[in-house]
């Protein structure tokens, strides 16, 4: 399959999800410095074979432009030609869409994922325990405890990518870059948006909480 064989209305329904998404995303401060990338899976998926619209690197993500995205696949390259360079971080959205075949992912940064990235690197997870919004990942046990993977960050991108492959935890629908951001993801947007709303939430309740009990 190629993009052309995508349904023009698929690839109209991803890039309005992702214009909405951003915006949203953008009124919460979620795109500091212009940081942060969305992407949505279009067409049939194969795991060496799929296409996805991605926003374009660099960009202020508060503004809406009509060069916010573009179609690419599954290695990164642009499907049509275009001026437009994809994010830098595309090779992590195809390595996750390639492990786990979801729908959306999306990155954001902020201070608390941050902090709680290195308050918690020694240990490669942050551990979560009975609070309500892990049910946001579907996940019903009483008390659940999770640990959510943080991976090493580098600047050159495909030197992240092995540690994600190694670490990504089926049960988990987000990886944490250590000092950088979360990336969340689900089987459509609407599913990824409610990953990333409880990671952010999460860690916010475990930096306070650990805030209060280190005293
Ligand atoms: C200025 S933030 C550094 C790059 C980054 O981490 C990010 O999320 C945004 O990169 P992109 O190429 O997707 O704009
Ligand atoms: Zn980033």
């Amino acid at each position: 399959m190629t993009i052309q064989d995508v349904p023009l209305e698929d690839k109209q329904r991803a890039l309005s999800e992702l214009r909405e998404v951003k915006s949203l995303f953008a009124s919460r401060g979620w795109f500091p410095g212009t940081s942060g990338n969305l992407s949505v899976r279009v067409g049939e998926f194969e795991a060496d074979n799929f296409q996805f619209a991605i926003t374009a690197s660099g960009k202020d993500k508060s503004i809406s432009t009509p060069e916010d995205f573009l179609f690419v696949d599954q290695s990164g390259q642009a499907c049509e030609k275009t001026s437009l360079k994809p994010s830098a971080e595309t090779l992590i959205h195809s390595e996750i869409y390639r492990l786990t075949g979801c729908g959306a992912i999306f990155h954001i940064h902020s201070v608390f994922n941050s902090i709680v990235s290195e308050l918690f690197w020694s240990r490669k997870s942050i551990p979560v325990d009975g609070v309500e919004l892990i049910k946001a990942f579907n996940i019903w046990e009483e008390e659940a405890h999770i640990e959510i993977p943080i991976v090493s960050n580098f600047a050159h991108i495909p030197s992240i990518v092995p540690e994600v492959t190694e670490r990504l935890d089926p049960r988990i629908p987000g990886i944490m870059l250590r000092k950088h951001g979360i990336y969340a993801w689900g089987a459509n947007a609407f599913e990824a948006k409610r990953h990333l709303e409880a990671f952010e939430f999460i860690f916010e309740y475990v930096y306070r909480w650990e805030l209060l009990n280190r005293r």
